[in-house]
């Protein structure tokens, strides 16, 4: 790309990164952009200006963002810059200087979003030291939902609790199947190889990547404690996106699971509202439902791989009317264990106890004199 534009150019240009690139890039596209420039009178300025929005919010993530990047050299670069985004910048509060096609009614009083004027290596790195810190907060929350699990702790409960904490803040805790799409494991990697080449072990965040890899086989064993035999069983999967509001599969946890179940001799059935028409090109063996509740016909077995709003109202006792065996394995910690079981489902999820523990009665021992409040322990006869 950066050979087309030298070699194109008729007038000097601004070049402007805006893809997940790693540090250093900028230079490289310095060198590619003087080497292969055809016109001499075509000078080349380069800028690096990340994009942080995420798929499914994307325009709005563009329009209300919290920080604007612009790693830059010259002041030049940074004057045409501010003017492209001087509209967000100075949008005051409730009141935007651009037609918001999200907000329709007009746009919800927010903070002006923070302008960063930096170097071009130190933009790169914020960006990929970003994605890579939301992809390690997401594997520790994965790491406490498998300790609850040992120690009958809840998750919810727990990561609400450190979320709490401003510190911390509650986003990106939600353990699960782990994270998948285009963004968040190629960054992970890029930034583990970057690391690797400049000499600075970044251990942290190969073990985050591979706590996420385990994400779908300790499902796959869950399902597997639950059924035994995962051979020639029905199994009925909501949701194939990497995440909702996306009909992106790409590292999608669904399609090491839809794998996996596959290998393993399994007839799978699937919903989506969005990603089913991508999954059925990849495995044309799943067979695909128009409404989620047609999974559940006859199924062994429901899997929840995508946080879908729409399935927390699903008709459950109707899912469960239809199913041969009310087994929910469910990846994304959507539904809640104590309503599931009223409904009768079997049902598994990541780091909560089907049932909440009641308090236990302190034995009177350990509160240093009897009391008729407390219960006495039963002695055996
Ligand atoms: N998808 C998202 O929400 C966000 C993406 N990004 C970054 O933006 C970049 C693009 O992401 P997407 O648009 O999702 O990817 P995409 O896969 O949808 O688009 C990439 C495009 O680049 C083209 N391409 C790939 N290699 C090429 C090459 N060597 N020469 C010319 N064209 C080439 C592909 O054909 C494709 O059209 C990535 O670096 C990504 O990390 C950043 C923030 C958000
Ligand atoms: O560089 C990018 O392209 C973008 O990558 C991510 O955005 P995105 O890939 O759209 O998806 P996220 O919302 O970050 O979710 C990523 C994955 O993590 C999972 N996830 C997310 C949050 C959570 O608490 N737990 C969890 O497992 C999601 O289900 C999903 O599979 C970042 O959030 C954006 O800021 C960034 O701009």
């Amino acid at each position: 790309m950066a050979r087309l534009i030298a070699t194109e150019a008729h007038s000097s240009k601004l070049v402007v990164e805006k893809s997940t690139v790693p540090a250093q890039t900028g230079q490289q596209l310095k060198r590619v952009l003087s080497v292969y420039r055809r016109d001499p009178s075509a000078e080349f300025r380069v800028a690096s200006n990340p994009e942080f929005l995420r798929e499914g919010t994307a325009v709005e993530d563009f329009l209300h963002p919290d920080r604007i990047v612009l790693g830059v050299e010259d002041k030049d670069s940074e004057r045409q810059l501010r003017e492209i985004y001087r509209p967000i910048l100075e949008a005051p509060r409730g009141k935007t200087k651009f037609h918001c096609p999200v907000h329709l009614s007009g746009c919800p009083p927010a903070k002006s979003p923070e302008l960063v004027v930096t170097t071009i290596n130190s933009a790169e790195l914020i960006k990929h030291a970003s994605n890579s810190f939301l992809a390690l907060k997401i594997s520790y929350a994965n790491m406490i939902a498998d300790l609850c699990e040992k120690v009958g702790a809840d998750i919810k409960e727990v990561v609400h609790a450190m979320g709490l904490d401003p510190r911390i803040g509650p986003q990106f805790l939600n353990a699960g199947l782990g994270f998948g799409g285009f963004c968040l494991p190629k960054d992970v990697q890029a930034f583990v190889r970057l690391a690797e080449r400049s000499g600075v072990n970044f251990g942290m965040l190969r073990e985050a990547e591979a706590v996420n890899k385990r994400r779908v086989d300790l499902f796959i064993e869950k399902l597997r404690q639950a059924l035994w035999v995962i051979k020639d069983k029905r199994v009925g999967i909501l949701g194939l996106a990497f995440k909702a509001n996306t009909d992106d599969i790409r590292f999608a946890p669904s399609l090491g699971v839809i794998e996996r179940l596959l290998g393993e001799g399994a007839h799978l059935r699937a919903y989506d509202q969005e990603a089913m028409d991508k999954t059925s090109a990849l495995f044309p063996q799943v067979e695909l439902c128009r409404e989620p509740d047609h999974v559940a016909r006859d199924a062994d077995a429901v899997l929840i791989l995508t946080e879908w709003p729409e399935f927390r109202r699903l008709d459950w006792k109707r899912v469960n009317a239809a199913m041969s065996r009310p087994l929910i394995v469910d990846g994304r910690n959507l539904l809640d264990p104590a309503t599931m079981k009223e409904l009768g489902f079997e049902y598994h999820s990541f780091g909560r106890p089907l049932e909440k523990p009641q308090p236990q009665p302190i034995p009177s021992v350990m509160l240093g004199a009897s009391s008729s409040a407390v219960e006495q322990p039963r002695l055996a006869t």
